[in-house]
């Protein structure tokens, strides 16, 4: 049943993340090297595909994350996308701390920068643009490098809590007609 609606902000912060909550997400840790190459990063919800041509990514760090002044000053990230395996990296990442690195296993990406291990994929950017977004900034980025991608469950954040789903089953059908849509052998069969 329909709730009455809340008027024009009369709502709490709280009143806010409900309703907010309501919208599922991924969950990504976005990485740096800090100024003597310590590894970065945070736990952020906030990240979409933007663009296709130029390829760019945004996500948003709260404008008092150390994280983000790491960032800024790197001016390029990685964006590490969870896979449902990875709840404790999320809850790592998600809170305060000064080494969240501790128990993490990670690769450097081209330029140097943490690849958590057991993610379901992983992009390289550099930071185009900076914008405001009230308490937050809108961090637009270009991507440089694609990482691999692993054949896993994403982990998924709802309701300020996690989930996860089934990974959508490929049927042999489905496999046939995919690998002749990309096939790039050229017409030999014929
Ligand atoms: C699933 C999930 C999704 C999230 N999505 C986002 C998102 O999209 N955007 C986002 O910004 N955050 C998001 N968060 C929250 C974010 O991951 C955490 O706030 C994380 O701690 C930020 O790390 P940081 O390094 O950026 O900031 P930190 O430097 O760890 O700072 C976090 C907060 O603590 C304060 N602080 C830091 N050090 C101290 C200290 N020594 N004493 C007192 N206060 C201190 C800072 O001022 C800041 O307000 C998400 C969290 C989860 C779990
Ligand atoms: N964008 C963000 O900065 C963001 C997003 C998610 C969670 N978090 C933080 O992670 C922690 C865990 O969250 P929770 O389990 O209590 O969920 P919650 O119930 O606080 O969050 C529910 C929803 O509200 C929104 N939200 C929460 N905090 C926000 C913030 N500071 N700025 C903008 N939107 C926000 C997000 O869409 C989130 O999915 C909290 O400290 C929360 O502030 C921050």
């Amino acid at each position: 049943m329909a709730q009455t609606p809340y008027g024009t902000e009369d709502f709490d912060s709280r009143q806010f993340r409900t309703a907010m909550g309501q919208f599922c997400t991924g969950v990504t840790v976005i990485t740096t090297v800090d100024d003597d190459d310590r590894p970065v990063g945070f736990a952020c919800q906030s990240f979409v595909a933007l663009s296709l041509d130029p390829p760019l990514v945004l996500f948003c760090p709260m404008k008092t994350s150390r994280s983000w002044k790491a960032i800024e000053r790197k001016g390029k990230f990685v964006v590490n996308v969870l896979s449902n395996r990875q709840q404790d990296v999320s809850a790592a990442f998600g809170a305060p701390g000064d080494d969240k690195f501790r128990n993490i296993t990670w690769d450097p990406s081209p330029a140097g920068l943490p690849v958590i291990r057991h993610g379901l994929t992983w992009v390289e950017c550099d930071i185009e643009r900076v914008t405001d977004g009230g308490d937050h900034h809108i961090v637009i980025g270009r991507v440089q490098v694609l990482g691999e991608v692993l054949q896993d469950r994403p982990l998924l954040f709802y309701r300020g809590g996690y989930l996860s789903t089934e990974h959508p089953r490929v049927t042999p059908a489905q496999a046939e007609l995919e690998h002749f849509l990309t096939w790039t052998g050229g017409d030999t069969w014929l």
